[in-house]
């Protein structure tokens, strides 16, 4: 059977009083975002502050670790993904995500990297329906010109920004809605590093992104609103301020965002 895939757009994300515990640990404490449809909202903050276990609650990750506990809710478009009718696996479907380290499957082909999703969800397309979303995700990664000549080569015979591109690409390949990504350029040089940039901003306009970056540059590059996470002294992780990213960087309201965004402090 062949299915077409699901369209999406890009969607709203909204979390709403999220708390999240390692054990009895509180590390986020009643945390409430707004990340608008087609717009990147970057998440910034000192180590430890707990934007990653933020990140990770938005696309129901957070409770694949061991004794972690959640509350709050967490809204695609209005509808909970956490509500009890709803799927995990959808939830990441619509929510993908990209890590600090580039992780294709190394030995696989660039090409079957980049369908590797649609397999996981039990997505069956017809052959040419995927020769075209490789090379259409490829695109939008900004990867095809690179590697159209070497799709049978394997993912792992990539350079490190390279690789991080071809996650993209997976990640875009079973369309989401909701693009994560975690430090994204955090392993990578600069020149792979400006790429990846001119990436997220060529596909604000189709995903939602969300990236946490502790790069300060990166955040005022590429990101319209930025939200600042602080952990203070021991005490759960919270957000101090958030808004659109010139006025976080120009005129924040906390001195504390002032301090961070100067390098002062983290
Ligand atoms: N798997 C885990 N088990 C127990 N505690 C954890 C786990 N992951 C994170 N923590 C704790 O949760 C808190 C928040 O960590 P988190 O990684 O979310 O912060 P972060 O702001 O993303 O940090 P960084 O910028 O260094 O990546 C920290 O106190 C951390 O030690």
């Amino acid at each position: 059977m062949t299915m077409t895939l699901v369209e999406g757009g890009p969607a709203t994300l909204e979390a709403r009083e999220v708390s999240a515990w390692f054990g009895d640990h509180l590390v986020l404490d009643r945390v409430s975002l707004t990340m608008p449809a087609g717009r990147v909202t970057a998440l910034i903050g000192p180590s430890g502050c707990g934007k990653s276990t933020f990140l990770r609650t938005l696309n129901r990750m957070h409770e694949l670790v061991g004794g972690a506990k959640l509350a709050g809710e967490v809204l695609l478009d209005e509808r909970d993904v956490y509500a009890p009718d709803r799927r995990v696996t959808d939830a990441r479907r619509h929510i993908g995500m990209v890590f600090q380290k580039p992780n294709p499957f190394p030995a696989m082909s660039v090409y079957d990297n980049v369908l590797a999703g649609l397999r996981l969800t039990g997505t069956r397309v017809s052959r040419r329906a995927k020769d075209a979303l490789v090379e259409e995700c490829l695109s939008k990664a900004g990867l095809w010109r690179e590697v159209s000549g070497r799709l049978r080569q394997p993912g792992g015979a990539l350079s490190g920004g390279q690789q991080q591109r071809l996650c993209i690409a997976r990640a875009l390949a079973v369309r989401p809605r909701v693009l994560l990504m975690d430090e994204p350029c955090s392993a990578l040089d600069p020149t792979s590093t400006r790429r990846i940039e001119e990436t997220i901003a060529e596909l604000a306009a189709e995903v939602t992104v969300v990236i946490v970056t502790h790069n300060m540059q990166q955040a005022a590059r590429v990101s319209h609103q930025c939200a600042f996470f602080l952990a203070e002294q021991g005490r759960p992780g919270v957000i101090v301020e958030h808004g659109g990213t010139e006025e976080m960087f120009s005129r924040p309201r906390d001195p504390r965002t002032l301090d961070y965004v100067n390098g002062r402090f983290g």
